[in-house]
């Protein structure tokens, strides 16, 4: 599958978002989650894969983490009312004091449970001491 980045260039996307890892989240969106389209906010989403990305990453660190960056992400499909939203999650990098953490996001839509890929972004968070500065992450 193809997608056209927001520089007008075409980017190659996964053709198939991996169920790797956890599902760290099972997400049902309210109303209040949807723009005018009827679709679901990327925000939301966003913000569904920061919590997800946040539980595994404080795990790996054993403490507090911050979110340090986020790669491109391309949005697949919308997201509509009633879709059940389930976020995968799983380590894919670990440095001295930071961890990059992918993060898969499928919906699951109707009765016949039809699969449907969404996005798929590389989320990297720092160990954080007590003074909000970078730590090294513990052993494995
Ligand atoms: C603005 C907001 O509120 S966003 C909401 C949540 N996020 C935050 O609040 C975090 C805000 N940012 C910060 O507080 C700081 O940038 C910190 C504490 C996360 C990092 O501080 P820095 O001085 O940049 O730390 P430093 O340069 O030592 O980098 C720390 C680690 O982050 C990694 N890192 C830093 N920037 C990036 C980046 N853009 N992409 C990927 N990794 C990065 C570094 O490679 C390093 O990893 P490593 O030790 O595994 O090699």
């Amino acid at each position: 599958m193809t997608s056209r980045s927001s520089t007008g260039s075409r980017t190659r996307f996964p053709v198939t978002i991996e169920q790797k890892g956890e599902v760290v989240l099972r997400v049902v969106p309210h109303l209040t989650d949807i723009n005018a389209n009827g679709h679901i906010f990327g925000g939301w989403v966003l913000s569904q894969m920061d919590i997800a990305g946040g539980i595994i990453a404080a795990r790996v660190a054993r403490g507090a983490v911050a979110t340090v960056a986020i790669e491109s992400m391309t949005f697949i499909a919308p997201i509509l009312l009633g879709d059940i939203v389930s976020v995968y999650a799983h380590e894919e990098r670990r440095g001295r004091t930071s961890v990059a953490i992918r993060i898969n996001v499928i919906a699951t839509r109707g009765v016949k449970e039809e699969r449907i890929e969404l996005t798929s972004g590389l989320f990297t968070f720092v160990a954080l001491d007590e003074n909000h500065r970078p730590r090294p992450l513990p052993d494995a």
